[in-house]
């Protein structure tokens, strides 16, 4: 797969993933379809939301159905009916935070199945190999990410594990046209380690680079200034992936820093949980003030729903927890993620992402209407 710039305002970039599944105007939001399927929704619904690349979980998938099944029934494109292309985690990070019992060592991880209690092992080269038995078109270096906070010298050793892994990932990769794999830059909030990490993966050479070890805690402030200094070292003609970002504030944030790939279980988790993402901020759609309110849920929203369900329904149907009110909300949610990035490609190509950003800003800080 390749990337092209079309655009530039200031470090943020406008461009054009292509794949062998299809092409993907960046920046992008990537929603996050974690047993292969986005809950709750239908992938015709995602692609009507505007999405173009959705997320695979490895973690998952390889306990359940198995990265076996999910090759012999066509991929994970065929199964979960979605011919645009599929990014894949390597599943380190999901063993880390979601494994009950794991142990890592210098050749990988060991975890027990949070499912059956299974014994599993992820290795740089099983984790290329279960993303290549998913028919993942962009496949994930096995990385670790450290938490935070942590000292130097842990930062530094899990980083170099991390550069040891990654050359483990490429050798282990199978290169076809329009597939790729990226790396992941690791190092906390170190400059000298991220710069050691950026060199160390484009020595290796990959498709695209994704920065990893962030959003783990360290709050907006650390996260925009390691960005600061961690998007320059990267190729500039090459897509960059913030991994598990964010909040819409974070996005035009990291957008302004040169990234051009997220993805975040926010928008479609608080879809679940009644919290409505709109221009305006967000919105407890359980609160009684809703109970009678007949407008519709976000003034500009262009969702498959858009003007035909008031937030006094969708407050009774959380009320009343019934199922579509989930469907319904993360939908809504999704699309409104998706208008804001297009939103913010519309304004890198004009040149006018900085006013854009304030009015943004402004109406986030506004509440609701
Ligand atoms: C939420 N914050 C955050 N996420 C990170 C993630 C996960 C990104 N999202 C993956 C999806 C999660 C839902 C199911 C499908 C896969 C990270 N992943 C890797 N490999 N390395 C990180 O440093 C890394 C760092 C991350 N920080």
């Amino acid at each position: 797969m390749h990337w092209q710039k079309d655009a530039q305002c200031g470090q943020a970039r406008a461009g054009w993933l292509h794949t062998r599944h299809g092409s993907v105007p960046t920046p992008t939001f990537m929603p996050v379809g974690t047993v292969g399927t986005v809950k709750g929704i239908t992938m015709d619904n995602v692609r009507a939301t505007g999405a173009g690349i959705v997320l695979g979980n490895t973690y998952h998938l390889m306990l359940r159905p198995t990265a076996e099944r999910v090759q012999r029934l066509g991929g994970l494109h065929r199964m979960m009916d979605w011919p645009g292309p599929i990014l894949t985690d390597s599943g380190g990070f999901q063993v880390m935070s979601l494994g009950p019992l794991r142990k890592m060592d210098e050749d990988g991880v060991t975890f027990r199945s949070h499912i059956d209690g299974s014994s599993h092992r992820l290795t740089p080269e099983s984790s290329t190999d279960i993303q290549y038995k998913l028919d993942a078109t962009i496949t994930m270096a096995f990385d670790e990410c450290p938490a935070l906070p942590a000292t130097k010298d842990a930062l530094e050793a899990s980083m170099e594990r991390s550069m040891r892994w990654a050359a483990r990932s490429r050798e282990a990769f199978i290169a076809r046209p329009g597939y790729g794999q990226f790396g992941i830059v690791q190092g906390g909030t170190e400059q000298d380690l991220r710069e050691r990490s950026a060199l160390a993966l484009r020595k290796i050479g990959f498709e695209g680079y994704a920065i990893g070890g962030l959003a783990v805690g360290e709050g907006q402030e650390l996260m925009f200034s390691t960005l600061d200094y961690t998007t320059p070292m990267l190729p500039e003609d090459q897509p960059r992936y913030l991994m598990g970002v964010g909040t819409p504030d974070d996005l035009l944030g990291a957008v302004m820093r040169g990234c051009d790939m997220f993805d975040c279980v926010m928008p479609s988790r608080a879809g679940r949980t009644a919290r409505a993402y709109t221009e305006r901020g967000t919105l407890n759609l359980r609160n009684a003030r809703f109970a009678e309110d007949t407008r519709p849920i976000s003034p500009e929203d262009d969702s498959p729903m858009a003007g035909r369900y008031s937030r006094a329904y969708l407050h009774h149907l959380f009320r009343a927890n019934e199922m579509l009110g989930p469907m319904l909300l993360t939908l809504h949610n999704l699309a409104y993620y998706q208008r804001l990035m297009r939103q913010i490609r519309a304004a890198i190509v004009a040149g006018t992402l900085e006013q854009t950003a304030a009015e943004l800003r402004q109406n986030w800080a506004k509440g609701d209407w």
